[in-house]
């Protein structure tokens, strides 16, 4: 098996949104890609998305010899993947397709090759069933667009090898990304629970006529969504309990878990969540004191409204 180090050939099979951003990333990232996607017009979407793509990552800063000349579209899936050292599926989100497929992905690929899914929410093992090898198959879930977004969610089935596992998320390491390996499968991982949280709750507003959707996005885009882009849920809050950090937070909010504030049932506050939510600031603090954390904050929160051309040049020299 090639080192992650080593990979020099990536096969992306699907080639929409979020193929289409894989193939930019890889390229952009100095790999040879082949692709393969069924649709009659796939190749010419391909290159278009790469085309618009490439002038932001040529900013960003491409990867020594990285090229658009080194994407191949093959006639056939078995072309895509002859030679690959690792394979990216992102084929439509339906169960039976991604069973088929990823059975064809496996029969196809040389042995011992890592195929990774880009699924949004199916645990490997409802996915890796019809497979001769389940042992290679895990899920690498991306976020809209590849080439930009860097957290890609790595996690394996039941029958899924560890190894496999450890070796995708040390290969997206390698190709640029920001990982998060789970030990455990859960429908839609980690990123797309939280999303989905938030997204019903506004559907529900929007549905009972509480908010408009304007409202909704503008609570995101100038209200949490701004400290989002800097610093997670977790230590955000935590910045909230001042001084006392998240045990202040805990002790001063926690009781507002049971108000009516979403339709999502609320956890049981229990000694042990209040501890372990602790516990984890404490640890993503990483020895800053609060102080610190307020200052980055602040420094990132100014960077992004700069960056979103909300702030002028001297308006945050205050
Ligand atoms: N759109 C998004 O924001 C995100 C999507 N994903 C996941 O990525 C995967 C692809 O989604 P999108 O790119 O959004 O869909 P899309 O509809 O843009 O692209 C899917 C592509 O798959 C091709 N295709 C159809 N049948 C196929 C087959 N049997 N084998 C190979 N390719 C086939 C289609 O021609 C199309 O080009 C899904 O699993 C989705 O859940 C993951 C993260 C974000
Ligand atoms: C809409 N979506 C569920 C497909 C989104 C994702 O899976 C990740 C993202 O890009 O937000």
């Amino acid at each position: 098996m090639t080192s992650p180090e080593n990979v020099r050939r990536v096969a992306c099979v699907g080639a929409g949104v979020i193929g289409g951003g894989w193939v930019a990333h890889f390229l952009a990232r100095g790999y040879e890609v082949t692709a393969w996607d069924p649709a009659p017009d796939a190749e010419p979407r391909l290159r278009r998305l790469v085309e618009a793509a490439w002038p932001t990552l040529t900013r960003l800063g491409l990867a020594e010899g990285a090229s658009t000349d080194r994407l191949t579209v093959t006639g056939t899936l078995e072309q895509a993947v002859a030679d690959a050292e690792f394979v990216q599926e992102s084929a439509p989100e339906k169960l039976d397709l991604k069973r088929d497929l990823l059975a064809r992905l496996d029969a196809a690929t040389p042995p011992g090759v890592v195929i990774a899914s880009s699924t949004s929410g199916y645990p490997m093992t409802d996915m890796q069933t019809t497979a001769a090898d389940p042992s290679r198959l895990v899920v690498g879930h991306p976020f809209n667009p590849p080439y930009l977004i860097p957290l890609v969610e790595v996690v394996g089935g039941e029958r899924t090898d560890a190894a496999a596992v450890a070796w995708a998320s040390r290969f997206y390491e390698v190709a640029g990304k920001s990982v998060i390996t789970m030990d455990n499968e859960v429908p839609g991982f980690i990123a797309n629970r939280l999303q989905e949280a938030l997204w019903r709750e506004a559907l529900h507003m929007v549905a009972s006529g509480e908010a408009t959707v304007r409202d909704i996005d503008l609570s995101i885009t100038e209200g949490p969504g701004l400290r989002w882009a800097v610093m997670g849920p977790m230590l955000t809050f935590a910045l909230a309990g001042g001084e006392g950090g998240m045990a202040h937070m805990l002790d001063h909010f926690g009781p507002s878990l049971k108000s009516p504030w979403t339709r999502l049932a609320a956890p049981e506050l229990d000694k042990e969540l209040y501890d372990a939510v602790v516990a984890g600031c404490d640890e993503a603090a990483d020895g800053r004191s609060i102080a610190d954390l307020v200052a980055e904050r602040d420094r990132g929160v100014v960077e992004v409204l700069r960056a979103t051309g909300r702030l002028g040049p001297e308006e945050d020299s205050r």
